[in-house]
């Protein structure tokens, strides 16, 4: 039968990074080579698809804005509804790769698998790892047993949920992780799997790219001991629509920032509390703070950098914390 047809929408980061000798594993320019090269520089991609590269952009992923989310998920969107394309692969820069894969999981409304990759080494390192992570996302991405399981990323042959997944190491190659484990595997070109994911992502997402103009302003603060309230004071000036509290263990509040955060609330910024451990934040309602007393939301397993993308998307539909409260605990 017909191969699949693949585009390879690439964004810049390491993966297209550069560096000045085969020995610069860690020190390189990211951001440097653009996407016919990189498709030429795997001749193997023809094997497992019929495969066109566009550049939407070529950048560091850390320089990511929300303008250009909404451009890259308008474009991921008009794609998938071609009849000429059955799947999508993103090349990203690690850093930030978990917040695109993540808002994509939420926002684009297609069956079609939309693959998002990323390396941790540049291309002219020795032992380079794009290579082989960009074959397999192309494998996923024209996989039919990919589809419908939501923005996926793989690297370091695995595939993980977009929802899930999160950096959490910055110098192995090693560096995704997802608390709740891969969804499968891929192997020379083949994908296997182990489990789908559950949580409300694009065909059954209520929210819809086509249909969103500006994402909304939301901030996030690192909590620590002898934290100060002077970030939530700043964000408040900015005009911030939610803060992201990246809260100690189970997304817990000093007793003195409190006061500060409730002030927000009262002027109709949401409080939503995350977690800043890095194996898996798990908060709970009521459990820490008196969030049903102060009207406070919880981010339940979201990292505090996801918490912020689904803030920034349900922003844009709603303002009511309840609201707002069912959608972190659906998605
Ligand atoms: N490994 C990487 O891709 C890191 C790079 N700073 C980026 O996110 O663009």
């Amino acid at each position: 039968d017909a191969k699949s047809k693949v585009v390879i929408l690439a964004t810049g980061g390491t993966i297209a990074g550069a560096g000045a000798t085969a020995a610069n594993s860690a020190t390189y320019q990211a951001a440097k080579v653009p996407v016919d090269k990189l498709i030429a520089g795997v001749p193997e991609l023809a094997n497992v698809a019929d495969v066109r590269g566009e550049q939407v952009f070529q950048i560091a992923s850390e320089s990511f804005t929300n303008e250009q989310l909404m451009t890259l998920g308008k474009r991921v969107s008009a794609l998938a509804k071609q009849d000429d394309v059955d799947g999508i692969v993103i090349t990203h820069g690690t850093d930030t790769l978990e917040e695109t894969a993540f808002f994509l999981n939420l926002v684009v409304r297609s069956e079609k698998p939309v693959v998002v990759v990323g390396s941790m080494r540049p291309g002219s390192a020795l032992s380079a790892d794009g290579m082989l992570n960009l074959y397999d996302a192309v494998a996923v991405a024209a996989a039919k047993d990919a589809r419908g399981k939501g923005v996926l990323v793989a690297m370091n042959d695995e595939i993980q949920s977009g929802r899930d997944v999160s950096k959490a190491i910055n110098i192995r190659t090693e560096a995704f992780k997802s608390p709740w484990g891969a969804l499968g595997m891929v192997v020379e070109g083949k994908s296997y799997w182990f489990r789908a994911p559950v949580k409300r992502h694009t065909t059954s997402s209520e929210f819809d790219i086509d249909k969103i103009e500006k994402l909304a302003p939301v901030e996030v603060a690192y909590g620590y001991g002898n934290m100060s309230d002077a970030a939530y004071r700043a964000f408040d000036k900015a005009g911030v629509k939610a803060v992201i509290h990246a809260g100690t263990g189970n997304g817990s509040v000093a007793k003195h920032i409190v006061p500060a955060l409730q002030e927000l609330r009262g002027k109709g910024v949401q409080v939503i509390r995350s977690a800043r451990v890095t194996g898996g934040g798990f908060v709970l309602r009521n459990a820490e703070q008196p969030d049903d007393k102060y009207d406070w939301v919880v981010a339940h397993d979201l990292n505090p950098q996801k918490a912020r993308i689904l803030a920034a998307v349900a922003l844009t539909a709603t303002q009511d914390s309840k609201e707002l409260q069912r959608i972190f605990w659906e998605y």
